[in-house]
Formats: C-alpha cells, sequence, structure tokens
C-alpha cells in the first residue's frame, strides 16, 4: 500500500492566507515515516510550485480563476504521473479547490471513478450559484457530467473534463449547505449522508451503506477527499471555515479504517488543514495530529495495533 504524498501548498481556492503551510505541519508531524511504520513504500514527490499571478480582471464574484486554474492543471498532471507509478495518491492541501486538479488526474490515470467526499460542505456551488467566490465552495461542480451546461469555461481551465457521474458521489458530515448546493444535490439525486444521518444511523451503518451504495455501480477505484473541517472544531480548529457539530475523532477514523478495508482506496486528498487559523499552537498541533492519525487510517492503520509481516519476537 505505497502511499504517494505529493503535497500543494495552495490558497487561491479561499481567501485566507495560511493553508499553505498545512502541508509543511503534516510531514513536520512524521506522515512519511508513520507510513512507513506501517509497511508502506512511501516516495514524496514534494511541493508543486505555483507560479504567482497578476490579479485577475472581475469574473462575476469568482476569485483568482487563472491561478486556480493553472495550479490545479499542474496538479492534474502530477496526480496522473503518482498514479501511472502504480500508486496510491496522496494529496495534501491546501484548500478544497485542489481536488478539482486530484480528482481528474486520478480519473486520467484509472478512468471511471467513486468519489467519497468527506465535509461539513458540499463544495458544489457553480461559478453562478456562488456568494463567496471562493473557487474552493465548487470543486464538485466543475468535475461533474451533469453540471456540465452550468460551468462556463473559465480562463486556464480549458484543460479541465467533467470526469465524475453524480451517481458515483457520496458526501459524508454536511451540516453546511447552500440552498443553491442543496437544489442541486436534490436535482441530481447525490447520495448524502449529512451529520443528521451520521447520528441517526451511526457511522458504522453509514460507511456500510456508502460502499454498498457504490459497489452496486461496479466496484471502481474509490477517491477519498477529506476536508478536515469534516471533523469537529473541538478537535480540529485550524481549518479556515469550522462548522460546529461535526465528525469525532473516533467517527473520522472509523471512516478512513472502513475504506481502507475495501481494498479500493486509489488516491486521498486531505485539504484544508490551515496552521494560521489555529488560536494556539494546540489548536494546531491537535487539527495537524487528526489529519496525520486520519491518513494512517487509509493506510491500515488500526486502532487494534499493527504489527509488520516479518515481525519476529526476540
Ligand atoms: N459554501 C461556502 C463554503 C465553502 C467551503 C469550502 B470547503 O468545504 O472547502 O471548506 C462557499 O461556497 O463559499
Ligand atoms: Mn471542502
Ligand atoms: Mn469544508
Ligand atoms: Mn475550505
Amino acid at each position: 500500500r505505497p502511499g504517494k504524498p505529493s503535497s500543494s501548498p495552495f490558497c487561491k481556492g479561499q481567501s485566507r492566507g495560511g493553508v499553505e503551510d498545512g502541508p509543511e505541519r503534516i510531514r513536520a508531524a512524521g506522515l512519511q515515516r508513520r507510513l512507513q511504520q506501517l509497511g508502506c513504500a512511501v516516495k514524496d514527490y514534494g511541493n508543486l510550485t505555483f507560479e504567482d499571478m497578476s490579479p485577475d480582471e472581475p469574473m462575476g464574484l469568482l476569485k483568482s480563476v487563472r491561478a486556480v486554474g493553472a495550479a490545479n492543471q499542474k496538479l492534474s498532471e502530477a496526480v496522473r504521473a503518482v498514479k501511472e507509478d502504480g500508486h496510491t495518491a496522496v494529496m495534501l492541501g491546501g484548500d478544497h479547490s485542489l481536488a478539482i486538479g486530484s480528482i481528474h488526474g486520478h480519473s486520467a490515470a484509472v478512468g471511471e471513478l467513486s468519489v467519497v467526499w468527506v465535509d461539513a460542505h458540499a463544495d458544489i456551488n457553480t461559478p453562478l450559484t456562488t456568494y463567496t467566490g471562493n473557487i474552493h465552495g465548487q470543486p464538485v461542480s466543475y468535475l461533474l457530467h451533469e453540471l456540465r451546461s452550468k460551468v462556463p469555461v473559465l480562463p486556464n481551465f480549458s484543460w479541465l473534463k467533467p470526469c465524475v457521474s453524480a451517481a458515483d458521489v457520496v458526501f459524508i458530515g454536511l451540516r453546511d449547505v447552500d440552498p443553491a448546493e442543496h437544489y442541486i444535490l436534490k436535482m441530481l439525486g447525490v447520495k448524502t449522508f449529512s451529520m443528521s444521518e451520521v447520528d441517526q444511523l451511526g457511522v458504522a451503518r453509514v460507511m456500510e451503506e456508502t460502499c454498498d451504495y457504490l459497489s452496486a455501480r461496479g466496484k471502481k477505484p474509490i477517491h477519498l477527499s477529506y476536508d478536515i473541517d469534516a471533523i469537529d472544531p473541538s478537535v480540529a480548529p485550524a481549518t479556515g471555515t469550522p462548522v460546529v457539530g461535526g465528525l469525532t475523532y473516533r467517527e473520522g477514523v472509523y471512516i478512513t479504517e472502513h475504506l481502507c478495508q475495501t481494498g479500493l482506496l486509489s488516491a486521498v486528498d486531505l485539504v484544508e488543514v490551515n496552521p494560521l487559523r489555529g488560536q494556539t499552537e494546540e489548536d494546531v498541533r491537535s487539527t495537524v495530529s487528526t489529519a496525520v492519525d486520519l491518513l494512517l487510517g487509509c493506510f491500515g492503520r488500526v486502532r487494534e495495533g499493527n504489527h509488520l509481516p516479518d515481525y519476529r519476537l526476540p
């Protein structure tokens, strides 16, 4: 299970500086060493560098369109290469607009895929429904075949083709969905497990239903796009758009443990860790530590303990 952190320190999909520092904090917390201790052959592809761009001329409400487009084109090529190297791709954000490039590149390598989107938010505003202009609230609309007519071709986005079907997406953790997003989710019949369903069913049943739902359409490679703000801010406060009433640490980890055991996990995004948004160093430490544990759950760490196959008692 080779973990491959390719990280993208990028913040232009939203307005708060600091999220570009997320990858370094996750690395500094020892992600690579912890993955290697699980038996993973880890290759760190390093940080993608993004050229500074002059400010865009206004495009409706949209912010930093050309920078986001260029960054995601570069990320798409990088993720495709990691997948074609035969690895499970890990993209460390940076903000959630990066899921555009991550999922596009993953799909370029594997074709049809399923998306499990773990997030307080649906991130499915279109360029015309967004009320903030922040593209980290829009990535899903750029990726869905069914919304192609609702997403104009934007500067530096001409490379992007929709590559995901609405029926192959499952949302988990929703609790802050805009009216237009809710309309879109209902119109397209997208499978969602909001925090109400997490409370009602429990996380084990949510994951059982998620996997049954996705496998009913054929066992496609799974792209897990994990926004750290899915986790309750009491555990992961250092993020740009915190929302109360989130997943517990245990629920968050259970989701990754369960997806790992499907054997279908093919790429993981871990985004929106923003060290500058923590009130204290403990806030940042707790957020980063949770992000690392979520990633370790994706690659086989289980809470009962692990030991390497070749371990022998002294
Ligand atoms: N729906 C809001 C919030 C977006 C949140 C994005 B996030 O999930 O990537 O944190 C917007 O469109 O700006
Ligand atoms: Mn998000
Ligand atoms: Mn979010
Ligand atoms: Mn965000």
